[in-house]
């Protein structure tokens, strides 16, 4: 089994119970009282004195699932047969696979989904290569690329490890955008073989969606690509992270009666996600934020290797304030954090301004849990699907390359960002808006619809769309 801490949330726990000995009562309450909820029993053999059962168990994230099974290992008249976690039971074979749009049932439909007909087809590319859009899996499909050096928070774990995530924004892409992609997982981390394989594959995609690269390679590697290829380059961590979160600010800010010119704002985690939710912050008018990483507050003066941490300290911070994180979130109206689990406590919120917002949004443990805070924060949220207020990119990817796929944009732009961001914020009314409920569910089917609408103007009135979709001819 994995570690339990991070997935296993629901086990299903294959339990053989001498009846003579003991009674299912007892059993049950053995579990209960080591943290476990029974929430179904699957009766799967029974005779005269024993019993198989499954028992599905379902546990909060604080139970060490460790505890429920030597409980029930210790139990006289107990023989536990097998564990299964249902998420790496849902894992198993991976998540997608490739259908077929078209039976082949016969020779005649063999020679013309391949050779000698698809020949044909071929030259028709050849001679024009526009028509791969209308001919190849391109008009739909884009490449989640990553090479596992940033996946969510947990660090550098390398490709293999990194593809769950990526099959998993592949399912999203599918089911909530209609968009067809393949996860690839790279096996380098230098820069310039990132760009060269990214580039090599880029024929069968109309758009790449960079996703767990490590900052400041990701930065390179994103200009780079969308300077040189012509197809939509985005890279998720920085601008799908960045354009949920400002969604998510302006309709916190209405709830608080702060104006986005006069609050300040500390964002925690100055990687991929910290510099992209400066930035778009930064040019919605905020004008105080200040950046704080491991070691300590950004601000000009400082020397950094890294030129995005410069270009950063010289474009945030105007009070140059220097500290750790304890110290400069003192008076702050906004906490971001894009960083790591458990790095906030209950004593810095206090020590913000009234009302304070935070958005803890490191996956998949926040900077603090909202449980902590809720009596002292106006407005909470986090990355994550099982809190309210779920502030993740996946609100934005699957639109945003709807709508970017569907006109052909030859790029995903700052006014197709701003304008994905004003879509999800507006699909909260002035009635709606509480503070648990500030950003739409990605299972609201009106938000994609509202985004790839306000993509697509934002894309033609931006001059980069090389297609109009008939409803906009
Ligand atoms: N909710 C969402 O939609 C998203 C959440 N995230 C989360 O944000 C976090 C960062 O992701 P990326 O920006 O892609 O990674 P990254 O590796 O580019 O950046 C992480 C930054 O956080 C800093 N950091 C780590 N521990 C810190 C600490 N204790 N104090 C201050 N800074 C610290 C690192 O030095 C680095 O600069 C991850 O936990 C990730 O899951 C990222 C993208 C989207
Ligand atoms: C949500 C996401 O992309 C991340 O945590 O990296
Ligand atoms: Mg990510």
């Amino acid at each position: 089994m994995g570690n339990t801490r991070l997935g296993g949330k629901s086990i299903i726990l294959r339990l053989e119970i001498q009846t003579d000995m003991i009674n299912f009562g007892q059993v049950a309450s053995v579990i209960f009282a080591a943290g476990g909820d029974i929430v179904a029993i699957d009766v799967i053999q029974t005779s005269r004195n024993m019993t198989v059962r499954d028992l599905t168990i379902t546990v909060t994230d604080s139970v060490d699932i460790g505890i429920i099974t030597e409980a029930v290992k210790n139990m006289e008249g107990v023989r536990l047969i097998n564990i299964s976690d249902r998420t790496f039971l849902l894992h198993l074979g991976g998540k997608i696979e490739t259908q077929p749009k078209t039976p082949i049932q016969n020779r005649d439909d063999l020679s013309r989904v391949y050779t000698p007909d698809v020949a044909r087809v071929c030259m028709a590319i050849h001679e024009e290569p526009d028509k791969a859009y209308s001919l190849t899996v391109k008009r739909n499909t884009v490449a989640v690329v990553s090479d596992g050096s940033a996946v969510l928070g947990l660090g550098n774990i390398g490709p293999y490890a990194a593809m769950p995530v990526m099959e998993g924004k592949s399912m999203l892409f599918k089911q909530f955008g209609g968009v067809d992609s393949f996860p690839i997982c790279l096996n380098t981390q230098d820069t310039e073989e990132i760009i060269a394989a990214v580039k090599a594959i880029a024929p069968a995609f109309g758009g790449i969606n960079l996703e767990d690269i490590s900052s400041p390679r990701c930065f390179e590697i994103e200009e780079r690509l969308r300077k040189e290829l012509d197809i939509p380059v985005f890279h998720d961590d920085q601008h799908g992270t960045a354009v949920v979160l400002y969604a998510a600010l302006i309709n916190a800010l209405k709830l608080v009666g702060k104006s986005i010119g006069s609050i300040k704002v500390v964002v925690c985690g100055i990687g991929a996600a910290g510099i992209a939710c400066s930035k778009i912050l930064l040019s919605a008018g905020v004008k105080n934020i200040i950046g704080v990483d491991k070691m300590g507050a950004i601000a000009a003066g400082n020397q950094y290797e890294n030129r995005m941490l410069q270009w950063y300290a010289e474009h945030t911070n105007p009070e140059r304030v220097q500290g750790t994180l304890r110290e400069v979130i003192h008076g702050a109206d906004v906490f971001i954090g894009v960083s790591a689990g458990g790095i906030l406590s209950r004593e810095d919120v206090g020590h913000m301004a009234d009302q304070p917002i935070v958005f803890a949004m490191a996956n998949p443990v926040p900077e603090i849990r909202p449980e902590e805070i809720e009596d002292i924060a106006a407005v909470i949220a986090t990355g994550r699907s099982d809190y309210p207020n779920q502030i993740n990119n996946v609100l934005c990817f699957p639109g945003i390359f709807r709508g970017a796929l569907d006109c052909r944009a030859s790029e995903i732009n700052e006014e197709m960002k701003l304008a994905a961001a004003e879509a999800i914020a507006s699909a909260i009314s002035e009635e709606e808006l509480n503070p648990l409920y500030i950003i739409p569910s990605v299972f609201n089917q009106q938000v994609v619809k509202a985004i790839r609408d306000k993509v697509v103007q934002a894309a033609i009135r931006s001059g980069v769309a090389r297609r109009i979709p008939r409803e906009y001819r």
